[in-house]
């Protein structure tokens, strides 16, 4: 089969992809990625919430030519969203983080490596080459291992530290998981940023080749930090000149304090309704947040981004860009690298053909005066 017969035989819409996806994963891989917390409340709403806005176009405005790039920290991307960090990709699909990294650089779109990934910051930077790349930090409660971790992405040439807050305390409460008895970590998934870090494995009695169950337990024992607090960020601030990014973010109080201490950037978001089931939509934050910050720092936004009517919703509403995360993992899961790659390329597409709808020539035209709120039918 050529690329183009593979292309065409591919999934289009979000869901025709997860479909796809749940007749290739195991049951508790898919619940795994899917899942919410709790009743999924949060998670449906970060959906509806879409719902409470309608796009009203203007016609006749020359869009022949049109400009879908966006700068970030000096940096122009070709299209307005990157691929969010999502953990453990190695019980999707074999090729892992590196199948969705590499269709990343082939687009130009960065790539967000998170801590907890299957593949490690030196592997992913490999195979990337000179395109763009974030690192996610779960900041562990060993600072030492922190260090390690921020320094290594450094030196992989990776541009910003995401640091993610909403998941300190422990993975939200997730039905599905707990019922499929899903978890990875007690298997050593995940691990790979640990396995190969230097600092780490100076603290284990044994090297992981020799006695992986410690190595694990030694994880398990540091990659949860409930007492992490604001006073930390200082330290963090001290430590990088790259731009850090706050990921998590809900409340514009939190917005604020961030800004305060020097953070780069905001990426507001509920982690995709997976750890606090009856949490606020991000959508529904954004504007909240956006009237706070007032342009001071990017503000960015995940969760229930599904196509490019919701990226320019989403930027009306003040983004600056957004993330994108379940689209693309089950692209991974369905075919690897070309998965991935087909569902980027489908959301330039959709992006671009939607901004011309619009009547914009440009993701910097699209302001508030894109959107009325929905009057009939669609309020939640
Ligand atoms: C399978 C999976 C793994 C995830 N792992 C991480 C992670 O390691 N680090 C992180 O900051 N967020 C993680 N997230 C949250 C995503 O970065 C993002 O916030 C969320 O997926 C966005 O919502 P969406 O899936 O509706 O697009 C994960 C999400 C999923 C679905
Ligand atoms: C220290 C937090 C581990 C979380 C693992 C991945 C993740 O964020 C998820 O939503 O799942």
């Amino acid at each position: 089969m050529t690329n183009e017969d593979l292309a065409k035989s591919f999934p289009v819409t979000f869901e025709d992809w997860e479909n796809r996806a749940r007749t290739i994963l195991p049951v508790s891989s898919f619940d795994y990625i899917t899942g919410g917390a709790g009743s999924e409340e949060t998670m449906r709403a970060n959906r509806t919430v879409f719902l409470r806005w309608h796009i009203q176009p203007r016609v006749l405005s020359d869009v022949s030519k049109r400009d879908l790039t966006v700068t970030l920290f000096g940096r122009t991307f070709p299209a307005p969203f990157l691929l969010a960090p999502l953990g453990i990709q190695g019980v999707t699909h074999p090729e892992a983080e590196l199948g969705s990294a590499r269709a990343a650089s082939r687009l130009g779109i960065p790539f967000i490596l998170s801590t907890v990934a299957s593949r490690t910051i030196e592997q992913v930077a490999y195979v990337m080459g000179g395109a763009p790349r974030w690192f996610q930090l779960f900041w562990p409660t060993d600072n030492d291992v922190m260090v390690s971790l921020v320094r290594r992405a450094e030196k992989a040439g990776y541009s910003a530290i995401v640091l993610t807050v909403d998941t300190a305390a422990g993975f939200g409460w997730r039905p599905r998981s707990i019922r499929n008895h899903f978890y990875p970590f007690l298997f050593g998934e995940g691990m790979a940023n640990f396995i190969s870090d230097p600092v780490f494995r100076s603290k284990l009695k044994q090297p992981p080749e020799k006695d992986m169950y410690a190595a694990i337990m030694q994880f398990l024992k540091i990659i949860w930090n409930p007492a992490l607090s604001w006073e930390n960020l200082t330290f963090l601030r001290k430590l990088t000149k790259l731009p850090i990014l706050l990921k998590g973010i809900l409340n514009p109080n939190d917005a604020e304090l961030a800004l305060q201490l020097g953070m780069d950037g905001i990426v507001v978001s509920n982690h995709g309704g997976r750890q606090l089931d009856g949490e606020i939509a991000a959508l529904e934050a954004l504007p909240m947040i956006c009237d706070c910050i007032q342009g001071r720092i990017p503000v960015l936004m995940d969760s229930g981004i599904r196509g490019g009517a919701d990226v320019l919703k989403t930027i009306a509403l003040g983004a600056t860009a957004v993330l994108i995360g379940r689209p693309y993992i089950y692209g991974l899961a369905v075919a690897g690298e070309k998965g991935v790659h087909q569902v980027i390329r489908n959301l330039i597409a959709d992006i671009d053909i939607s901004l011309a709808n619009t009547g914009r020539k440009s993701i910097a035209e699209i302001d508030r005066s894109l959107l009325v709120q929905a009057q009939i039918g669609n309020k939640i």
